[in-house]
């Protein structure tokens, strides 16, 4: 094991006293130390590497009080009586004379003290000593402690007394002293060498030979240290760039279209039935202002006799949905509930020409949902839409790219499974292996169907997706509620690690 300087000589010290536990105090004053920081910043590197504990104690200790520093240099009251009768000469005093040798305040106490010692007794008025050398255990207490504040080592009724006399206090400290763990122990069975250390070479080192004595320590990058959060982009806004990113990489290019909606873009155009329950209040937010929204009329009509009858200008493409399409229901604005109306809204943007080229866009962006809040569905959140359009694809070209794209995003273990849009024929969900929780459902997929493609004049295949970001966003970071993604937590925001 490679150990600082410091470290080694801490370890050292333990090694030449032959002592399992010393106090931080008794080696800071070691030479090897010098001061109770480094003991420290070494004892806590080597706890780190197992080799020592950092032991606590809880010690109270006893200390003289301002009162108690001036009493120990005048003396205890009754003392200073009995060392003033002694240089008159005589053995008692009369009460009120005591008032030129104590305070005021001092007598009385004084007075109960001299008769609870027994070193004299009072009689009319007048104190008579038995003797004026008399031993008295709490002077010479009081003495000691000034020296050495260990409480174990007076009696405790002492104690109390001059607790009450209000010359000492007891207080509390840690007291921490360092410890060998059996690693530790097992460490300095080794002789330790301490050699200077340099972390530099110089020129002159190296001139002089200086290099062939100095010991050069190898840099630990695996040292703990202090963590720092520098600036960075909220883990959501790093998902969207990461999938926008992945997107772009496989020749996708970015579309966007309004967050207010007509039904008829939301809806209609994509072949949902007016009556479907997707347009239902509780899935969807409809808007009081703007009330209505503008349609290209011509595609309207298209869309109309599509759902009515299955034809567009007459030309037989399905059966149709067979109920009166009312156009009102077409006008109403909405929330959009999914981004695929930006893919279908750019395939009704070609121009005649442009339907001839092959088409590869996505939409990354918010939708809305009129879903009660909880630990899964947030009324807003975030999709991703994507399509292709070219002559030659296919349902299995879909199933490549997705297994493609989600590789990309990581999830190595992928599977589909048929499914049911109103929009696409074949349609197919697809799930993603996550260790510990198995498969989980995160995009839907097809082929857009002829009814939603025949209004828009496209004769193509083309294949379409969309995957909900904020679903997989919670997948991502391992995050149990969604709404974790919004509370702004500083702790977790610091913390998170979102890994691409
Ligand atoms: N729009 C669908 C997903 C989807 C998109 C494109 C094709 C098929 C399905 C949803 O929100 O769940």
């Amino acid at each position: 094991m490679e150990l600082h300087i410091d470290e080694k000589k801490l370890l050292k010290i333990f090694q030449d006293s032959g002592k399992e536990e010393i106090p931080v105090k008794e080696l800071s004053r070691n030479e090897l130390m010098g001061s109770e920081t480094k003991v420290m910043r070494s004892a806590l590197w080597l706890s780190g590497k197992g080799l020592v504990d950092i032991v606590e104690r809880r010690r109270k200790y006893v200390k003289l009080t301002e009162r108690g520093e001036k009493t120990l240099k005048e003396g205890l009251p009754e003392r200073r009586i009995a060392e003033y009768l002694k240089k008159k000469g005589i053995t008692h005093i009369p009460i009120e004379d005591v008032k030129d040798i104590l305070d005021k305040s001092e007598i009385n106490p004084a007075l109960g003290y001299l008769k609870r010692k027994g070193i004299a007794k009072i009689e009319k008025g007048v104190i008579h000593f038995k003797t004026l050398d008399y031993r008295d255990e709490e002077e010479e207490v009081l003495k000691n402690i000034k020296i050495d504040g260990n409480i174990e080592k007076y009696p405790p009724d002492i104690l109390n007394i001059l607790k009450k006399r209000g010359l000492v206090e007891i207080e509390e400290t840690t007291e921490r002293s360092i410890r060998l763990t059996e690693k530790g122990k097992e460490y300095i069975k080794e002789p330790i060498e301490i050699k200077e250390e340099i972390t530099q070479l110089t020129r002159e080192d190296i001139i002089s030979g200086r290099w062939k004595e100095c010991y050069i320590r190898p840099y630990d990058v695996g040292v703990p240290t202090e963590e720092v959060y520098p600036a960075k982009y909220h883990p959501l806004t790093r998902m969207i760039y990461e999938v926008r990113e992945v997107l772009l990489s496989m020749g996708f290019k970015e579309v966007k279209s309004p967050i207010v909606e007509t039904e008829f873009w939301n809806f209609d155009i994509l072949f949902e039935p007016q009556d479907h329950p997707a347009r239902d209040m509780q899935d969807t937010f409809f808007l009081k202002y703007p009330k209505s929204g503008e349609i290209p009329e011509e595609l309207l009509r298209k869309v109309k006799e599509v759902h009515e009858r299955g034809t567009v200008d007459g030309r037989k493409v399905s059966k149709g949905w067979n109920y009166e399409f009312q156009e009102e229901i077409s006008r109403r604005t909405v929330l959009r509930t999914h981004t695929t109306v930006s893919s279908i809204r750019y395939l009704a943007s070609l121009s005649q020409e442009e339907k001839e080229k092959p088409h590869k866009v996505f939409c990354i962006d918010r939708v809305f949902r009129n879903e009660a809040i909880d630990y899964k569905h947030l009324p807003e959140f975030y999709q991703c839409d994507g399509i292709v359009m070219d002559k030659n694809v296919n349902f299995d070209n879909l199933i490549g790219i997705l297994v493609e794209f989600l590789r990309k995003l990581g999830f190595d273990r992928v599977r589909v499974r048929p499914a049911y849009f109103p929009f696409t024929e074949p349609s197919l969900e697809a799930e993603v292996y996550l260790e510990g929780k198995g498969w989980l459902e995160i995009l839907g997929a097809g082929m857009f169907r002829p009814e939603v493609l025949a209004p828009l004049d496209i004769d193509k295949p083309v294949l379409a997706w969309g995957i909900g970001l904020s679903r997989l966003a919670m997948l991502k970071l391992g995050l149990k509620d969604i709404r974790e993604l919004h509370r702004n937590d500083l702790k977790w925001l610091k913390s998170v690690r979102y890994a691409p």
